[in-house]
């Protein structure tokens, strides 16, 4: 067995509580062994944890990842105007190899904020696929299904095409990798595509995710044209069950969230997007409160602009607490939890928690800076003043992704020059 030790640190532990202690971890399985005092003596590989706290990977629950290439292409508009003026046009132009580096991209951004796992929804999944294997990271990944724009023929291929991605990419990467089948959301995708594609997912026994209510403009219509609120068509069509998860979740009323709540579907809470967006406040403490699952995620780049889940769980603290006029409102603990375990929850992965037994995904955050001093309450930081550039280790499946801030299962440079091309060139076609 080969083995690896985290020594010296503060661990996080499931109870969102720290505790002095080492790691040991089988790279062979990829699984923790223990956690607990003087573990390094005959390890293989050891990580200096000295200073610093070691907790789990952070979860990113819903992301676009390859729209790394369009960060900062279209800002500063509604979610509405912000698709069909900028984003869907540049979309069409996408190569297989523009996804494959935008993907790489937001891979190396992640490893080096601390994220080990995702769950993404995107176009050239095979692709991005290719990119999260050579990365090292782990993700529910799947074919995002828009029929709007659509003839029936194209719908259905569509369709066919999320069907095909999430049964074919199912436990590819050493089974780093699972799929969901995921409709690009309830106004976006035709109710008779949803009645005939949904049920042959359920056969293939994955997860469905799809955007739900994150604007007043995916509720109304449902309203008008269907006479329910969108959680209740949803689970008419079969998409609120127990394992699904949903995206944003920003205009939830009480009844959709008892919903939720009975059926065991999850909500990927996304505060940076819905603020850049100008979308709303997801209702999270009432969300908790009533026993939903929370996540977090960051959606994608262009509408963040970043990839870190240390800003955005400092979001969710924040914006929790505007939406409930209460200082006390989704704190420090609950965003730490929704970061890890409730992501993980959420997106169907038996990660976020750092025990014996569990999946060897973890960060080492460096607390040697001005900006986490004094060291009161690490739970704190974490929530509020830890940084992506505080990460020092990244490690995924028990194998070392990032040591003391140098990725080893990427080449940087070549990366960001690779996704810069790339971005450039597809900005270019798709203006000219
Ligand atoms: C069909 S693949 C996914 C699709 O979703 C688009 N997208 C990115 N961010 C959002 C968001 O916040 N709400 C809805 N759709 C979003 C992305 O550009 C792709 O076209
Ligand atoms: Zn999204």
């Amino acid at each position: 067995m080969t083995t690896l030790a985290i020594t010296g640190g503060q661990v996080l532990l499931p109870d969102i509580t720290v505790t002095r202690a080492d790691v040991l971890v089988d790279q062979d399985g990829g699984e923790i062994l223990e956690v607990g005092d003087d573990l390094a003596s005959d390890a293989d590989e050891t990580l200096d944890a000295t200073d610093s706290l070691v907790t789990p990977g952070f979860v990113n629950g819903h992301c676009h990842v390859a729209m790394t290439l369009m960060r900062g292409y279209a800002d500063d508009k509604s979610l509405d105007a912000w698709l069909q003026e900028d984003i869907w046009p540049t979309e069409a132009e996408l190569t297989p190899d523009d996804v494959y580096h935008g993907t790489r991209l937001g891979a190396l951004e992640m490893i080096k904020s601390g994220t080990t796992a995702f769950a993404d929804m995107y176009f050239m999944v095979p692709n991005i696929a290719d990119a999260v294997e050579e990365a090292g990271l782990r993700a529910r990944l799947g074919h995002g299904i828009v029929t709007v724009a659509s003839n029936d023929e194209e719908a259905r291929e569509d369709a066919r095409e999320g069907l095909e991605v999430a049964e074919e990419l199912d436990g590819r990467a050493d089974g780093r990798i699972s799929t969901a089948f995921m409709p690009h959301s309830l106004t976006t995708i035709g109710s008779e595509y949803l009645e005939e594609f949904v049920p042959q997912a359920r056969d293939l026994g994955v997860p469905i995710h799809y955007h739900a209510n994150e604007t007043t403009n995916e509720v109304t219509p449902i309203v008008e044209e269907h006479g329910v609120r969108p959680m209740a068509y949803a689970a008419e069509r079969g998409m609120v069950q127990e394992g699904d998860f949903v995206a944003h979740g920003v205009h939830l009323d009480e009844s959709e969230i008892g919903l939720l709540a009975e059926a065991g579907t999850s909500v990927v809470h996304c505060p940076a997007s819905n603020m850049k967006l100008a979308s709303g406040m997801a209702p999270v403490q009432r969300m908790l409160d009533a026993g939903v699952t929370v996540g977090i995620g960051t959606d994608g780049a262009a509408s963040n602009n970043d990839l870190s889940m240390l800003d955005e769980a400092r979001d969710a603290a924040m914006i929790g607490k505007l939406e409930t006029g209460d200082a006390s409102a989704v704190p420090a603990e609950s965003v730490v939890e929704m970061m890890t375990q409730g992501s993980a929850d959420a997106i169907g992965l038996d990660v976020g928690r750092l025990e014996e037994g569990a999946p060897a995904d973890l960060a080492v955050l460096d607390l040697e800076s001005a900006h986490l001093t004094p060291r009161h309450d690490l739970v704190s930081h974490l929530a509020y003043a830890a940084a992506a550039s505080d990460v020092r280790h990244t490690v995924c499946d028990g194998q070392v992704l990032m040591c003391d801030r140098d990725v080893r299962s990427l080449d940087e440079e070549a990366v960001r020059t690779q996704a810069s091309e790339a971005a450039e060139a597809l900005v270019d076609r798709a203006e000219n």
